[in-house]
């Protein structure tokens, strides 16, 4: 039977009118204590899915952690539902989108955690090098093993980091406290921050491999790094390496861990999340957790006293807010922009963060940059200029270029604390330079590092609701940036297209609509010595859907290509 307790005492029965709010897993009491006097507050331990189904049309508000799933089912029922709150930082096991579509504002708690989760880690590292599990498994057995329990020391050994955000940088700095040399993969990482910390900042994850005797992985889970790690990459690491795990089970494929411990590829991991948790019998998580080279954990990276009471804190005074119409501090989906401005300012929000989006995907990936530690300017021209209240623009640059690598959800109350979080230095300037504009309003977003060199360029502007990029990089365009696209960086010669065509319809890719956008003046003029680099061009191409590597390795091979991008708009 499912356990049930009503906080205030109160059975079902609530008075006519209050708010009610559902729990249905443990959080810390301090943060419920804020919300009794105003709301009837239900925790229910234990629901399965069928009943959280059939008791949420009654509450406005839920509370979760990791265990419930917040499905596009539960929301649907949920028609009084206002918000949804993730006492942690995950929000992997909420279905977003399907909340924002019904007008449920999702929030969390960004940093409450993260501290017992990089001392997790650490814990997990230790264990792992020096035998803790085993050692107390087998003298709990009446056994006194010494010299099969022997380990190996942190001290000047090599961690590698992948995802250098809250947790990850907790553990750098604790991990140079060991007296570890820690490397850090992370393309979005703020460089200042990671120097300050004395982590060394490489340009890709097969880069360390080789080098590392631990390796621990602290992004979100997302499509980019589910499956971040499998055979390919720990057949690169040393025998003796152990990897670690408190992010989310599926970052490191659960089979092919299972297959490098079995055939000893690397010497051992400490695990603390699984594909399936509780992990289900027969998959590889249930291997995984009962593997003799393996410490694991259930899920305790949060689990301490003082972080439970602060994400409980944190979601309460947020669930609080919202449903007496105030603002959240963490909203995961919140509108950037305030209801009166939002008819004015709504299709420069959206061309500006899929600008972002676009210089993320595009010039992140193919020209191996970095988002942290670029200055990024914003030029207003035409009617834009003359707009006073630009901070949702602001916010929606921050959003997209932080979109596709973090939890940490952006809206204009934290677009300014996040941008400095991650290095990214945000300047805006209205330019009412007399001249001849094209289109009634036009955006410049412009990149440079630091000492002024590597200017990145994107124009962009919109018409009615349409948006159009007008310009990318050196070349001069006109496409919608909507859904999946291939860009291709090539010499325009004769035959380019039927073979890109070529290859894209022998794997049955639709193609929606393609461009070719051709060098700008300046950059023909520019280029004097090759007259072959006048004909670089960038081909541009709708497609229905994502497409695989084997595809785009298809596409890299095409003679005369010089690099190819996928981006999701
Ligand atoms: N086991 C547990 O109990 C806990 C687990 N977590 C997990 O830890 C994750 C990280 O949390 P935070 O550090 O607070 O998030 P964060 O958003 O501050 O940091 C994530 C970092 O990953 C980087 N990243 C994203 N994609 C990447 C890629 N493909 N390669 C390299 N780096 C990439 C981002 O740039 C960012 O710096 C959370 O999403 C959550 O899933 C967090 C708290 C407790
Ligand atoms: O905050 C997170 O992302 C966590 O993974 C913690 O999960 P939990 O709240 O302990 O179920």
């Amino acid at each position: 039977m499912t356990p049930i307790a009503t906080s205030n005492g109160t059975a079902r029965g609530v008075a006519e009118g209050r708010p009610r709010i559902l729990i249905p897993e443990k959080v810390s009491p301090d943060g419920m204590a804020m919300l009794e006097p105003h709301f009837d507050v239900d925790v229910k331990l234990g629901l399965t899915p069928a009943e959280l189904i059939s008791q949420i049309p009654g509450y406005h508000g839920l509370i979760v952690r990791s265990e419930t799933k917040v499905t596009e089912e539960v929301l649907t029922a949920g028609k009084k539902l206002r918000v949804v709150a993730r006492a942690g930082v995950g929000v992997d096991n909420i279905d977003v989108p399907a909340a924002t579509s019904r007008g449920v504002i999702v929030v969390n708690s960004p940093s409450g955690n993260i501290l017992a989760a990089a001392e997790h880690t650490i814990a997990l590292l230790l264990a792992t090098a020096r035998n803790i599990g085993k050692a107390d498994g087998s003298l709990k057995q009446g056994g006194w093993e010494r010299s099969k329990l022997v380990g190996i020391e942190v001290g000047r050994k090599v961690l590698g980091i992948v995802g250098l955000g809250k947790v990850g940088m907790n553990v750098a700095r604790m991990a140079k406290g060991l007296g570890m040399q820690v490397i850090a993969v992370d393309p979005y990482a703020n460089p200042d921050m990671a120097r300050q910390a004395g982590v060394d900042l490489a340009s890709s994850l097969k880069d360390i491999l080789p080098t590392v005797d631990f390796l621990t992985i602290h992004t979100p889970l997302l499509a980019t790094t589910l499956d971040l790690v499998g055979e390919e990459e720990f057949k690169l690491m040393k025998k003796t390496a152990r990897v670690l795990n408190v992010a989310r089970g599926g970052v490191y494929n659960e089979a092919a861990l299972v297959k490098a411990l079995d055939e000893g590829w690397i010497a051992g991991a400490g695990i603390d999340v699984f594909t399936s948790e509780p992990p289900k019998a027969d998959t590889a998580a249930s291997q995984i957790a009962k593997h003799p080279k393996v410490v694991a954990t259930p899920h305790l990276g949060a689990s301490t006293i003082e972080a439970q009471e602060n994400v409980s804190i944190d979601v309460c005074t947020q669930v609080l807010e919202i449903l007496q119409g105030g603002l959240p501090t963490s909203a995961v989906n919140a509108p950037i922009i305030l209801p009166e401005e939002y008819r004015k300012l709504q299709p420069f929000v959206q061309l500006i963060e899929k600008m972002g989006r676009l210089y993320t995907q595009h010039f992140v990936r193919t020209k191996g940059g970095l988002v942290g530690g670029r200055n990024f300017e914003l030029i207003y021209h035409g009617d834009l200029a003359d707009m006073s209240n630009t901070k949702p623009l602001y916010a929606a640059l921050v959003k997209g270029l932080v979109a596709s690598f973090s939890d940490s959800h952006v809206n204009i109350v934290n677009a300014t604390l996040i941008a400095k979080e991650k290095g990214i230095k945000i300047s805006e300037t209205h330019s009412h330079q007399a001249g001849e504009l094209t289109y009634a309003n036009l955006v410049t977003l412009r990149a440079r590092a630091e000492d002024g060199r590597g200017q990145q360029i994107i124009e962009g502007y919109a018409s009615g609701k349409r948006l159009y990029i007008s310009k990318l990089d050196r070349f001069n365009a006109t496409f919608n940036p909507e859904g999946t696209m291939i860009i291709l960086h090539n010499y325009d010669e004769p035959g380019k297209i039927g073979g890109v065509g070529m290859v894209l319809g022998s794997h049955g890719i639709n193609i929606r609509f393609m461009q070719v956008a051709s060098l700008d003046e300046d950059s023909k003029q520019a280029e004097t010595d090759a007259v072959r680099r006048e004909n670089e061009a960038l081909m541009i191409l709708g497609i229905d859907r994502p497409v695989d590597e084997e595809v785009m390795e298809g596409l890299r091979r095409s003679e005369g290509v010089l690099d190819v991008v996928l981006v999701q708009l």
